[in-house]
């Protein structure tokens, strides 16, 4: 953003003064990991630096969390797609991150009643018969609110209720702003090394930048409903509402008010006599349709976004999943699909090149990766574990499996992964969907229902790839068995991991720490104080002298050994 006048409209002060907030914390996040993550490890303290990680990055999510709820547009969205980014951040940091949507405030009623009238050409009296002031719900792109259509239209579409989506007024500039600063953040983070080498950061930030700009185009979002519901034309099954076009514009959705059983209400559900285990059964075949058959799926299935909908008869078996939310969806491209197809088959036949070739097809390794050690880790994995079931890996000493994790975690670990956005909407959206599924049914089992989908996109038109397919389908059954024990099993790595330290370097690494803070705090001070008052900084000088005022204290302490 270009430097400040004193003459700026409020609206541009505000901007720029969010842009700083977030370019502030930015920076600070980068200053801490520059120091931990590369000088500490520099001076040989790596351990030390790796002990403290989580309890830091928890700080910092939390620290995130507090200012996305206080600034709200995108930084919202950026803690909701960290949380569901499970491949590149530990859960403890994932779940700081949890639930933030459902913290934003709404916004005053008559700003939102401008922003309607000026989409919709009219008053909202004359567009509607009534229009509740009351938000059902408040997201941070934009809320909902309960209307009624006027007679002749209600007649016409043969319905009368309609829920209203309006977006928040001047959200467009609000995400421009936080993409600037994002954009900016990754262009820093693409010149440091050690995180290119991992993170095509730019890439990332265009992919989020193309997922938000979709969710705020509302005729986008009535065109994917559309078209779900085209999917499912013709299965009674499942449902999605009907949208009111003649109401909907770029910042404004009308919708039929599908409003009935919430998915995750069991008692609700068994009190209109409808079994919950079913509704789970129906829910997976649904989402494996979504995904295997039109190649199009619901990308946030959270229990808020499915209904259950009893049918006009009142049978016990008549009703249907009615989806809501169409703002986010995911596609099966074909590049996908078929890189997904040479990845089962590769695991079937563990053949670890096949397998290594087929994640590079499905992008999920950067293009400069080093693939040998990847390549190496699965043949051994194949080696010793392959084609066994859950009984016989059960049957395998433990303490050997420990070694074995250990090892394989480290080769993962220090590659260059990367999962591209439509993947990482498909697990986000089978994470969520399997745990929707066991709360309605405890014993539920979301890979029985894979299995006459898994055959369709592996496509078997001769003998031998239908038995991969079905061997696929049990090898994914047995995985879908494991991560308890995986879990439990990482638990006990982590904790052999943290044992080793000796008492002596804890206290030298207290007295470092205490010094360490002690001088660098007085540093700072003086530094942020001169920098403050004399420069005027931007934010990008603000990182130097931060970076460079960090730096004092460390030679003195380290290099000197004053500290102690
Ligand atoms: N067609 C509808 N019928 C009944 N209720 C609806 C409908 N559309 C939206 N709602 C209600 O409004 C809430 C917000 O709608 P929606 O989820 O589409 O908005 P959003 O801004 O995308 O929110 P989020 O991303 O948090 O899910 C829903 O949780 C639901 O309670």
């Amino acid at each position: 953003m270009p430097s400040s006048g004193t003459t700026e409209p409020p609206a541009l002060q505000q901007h720029r003064a969010r842009y700083r907030r977030i370019m502030r914390f930015a920076t600070r996040v980068l200053v801490q990991a520059w120091w931990f993550e590369l000088v500490l490890p520099r001076f040989g303290l790596a351990r030390f630096a790796a002990r403290g990680r989580i309890p830091r990055l928890q700080k910092v999510a939390r620290r995130f969390h507090g200012l996305a709820i206080e600034l709200g547009g995108l930084m919202i969205k950026v803690g909701q797609f960290m949380s569901s980014r499970l491949d590149v951040l530990p859960p403890e940091i994932t779940r700081e991150l949890e639930g933030l949507q459902d913290e934003v405030a709404p916004e005053a009623f008559e700003r939102i009643r401008a922003q309607a009238e000026a989409e919709l050409g009219l008053s909202l009296s004359d567009a509607f018969a009534s229009f509740d002031p009351v938000a059902i719900a408040a997201a941070s792109l934009g809320q909902a609110h309960r209307a009624t259509l006027s007679e002749g239209l209600a007649a016409d579409l043969g319905f009368t209720d309609v829920v209203v989506k309006v977006q928040r007024p001047g959200i467009e500039s609000i995400v421009e702003v936080d993409l600037a600063a994002l954009r900016r953040v990754s262009r820093w983070l693409a010149r440091v090394r050690i995180v290119s080498s991992r993170v095509d950061a730019p890439a990332l930030v265009e992919e989020f930048a193309a997922t938000s700009l979709e969710e705020i185009d509302y005729l986008h979002e009535g065109a994917n409903a559309e078209r779900f519901e085209a999917d499912f034309a013709g299965d009674a099954r499942v449902a999605a509402p009907t949208v009111v076009w003649e109401r909907t514009t770029l910042r404004v959705l009308t919708l039929s008010d599908v409003t009935a059983i919430k998915i995750s209400d069991v008692a609700g559900l068994t009190a209109a006599g409808i079994n919950p285990a079913e509704v789970a059964q129906e829910l997976a075949r649904a989402t494996f349709q979504q995904i295997f058959v039109a190649g199009f799926f619901h990308a946030d299935p959270h229990p808020g976004n499915i209904f259950v909908t009893p049918g006009a008869t009142g049978e016990p078996g008549d009703w249907r999943l009615t989806y809501i939310d169409f703002g986010m969806m995911g596609e099966i491209t074909d590049t996908l699909r078929a890189g997904l197809r040479d990845f089962i088959l590769a695991v079937v036949a563990r053949d670890s090149r096949a397998l290594v070739a087929s994640l590079e097809r499905l992008e999920v390794l950067l293009p400069s990766t080093e693939t040998d050690e990847l390549e190496r880790a699965m043949s051994a994995l194949f080696d010793r574990f392959g084609g066994m079931g859950v009984a016989e890996l059960q049957r395998v000493d433990p303490r050997e499996l420990e070694v074995f994790a250990a090892r394989f975690g480290e080769t993962i670990r220090s590659l260059p992964f990367q999962l591209p956005e439509n993947f990482l909407l498909l697990i986000r959206t089978i994470s969520l969907i399997s745990g929707v599924t066991s709360a309605l049914n405890r014993d539920f089992n979301m890979w029985d229902a894979v299995e006459p989908f898994a055959r369709t996109v592996l496509n078997p038109g001769t003998g031998a790839l239908r038995e991969f397919g079905q061997q696929a389908v049990s090898f994914a059954s047995t995985l879908a068995r494991l991560p308890r024990r995986v879990d439990e099993l990482a638990a006990r790595v982590e904790r052999g991991q943290v044992a080793v330290r000796t008492p002596e370097l804890d206290r030298r690494m207290r007295l470092l720490q205490r010094a360490v803070s002690r001088v660098a705090s007085a540093v700072v001070f003086s530094a942020l104080l001169i920098a403050g008052v004399l420069l005027r900084p931007t934010d990008e000088v603000l990182g130097w002298v931060l970076m460079g005022a960090s730096v004092v204290p460390l030679l003195h302490v380290v290099l000197g050994g004053r500290g102690r």
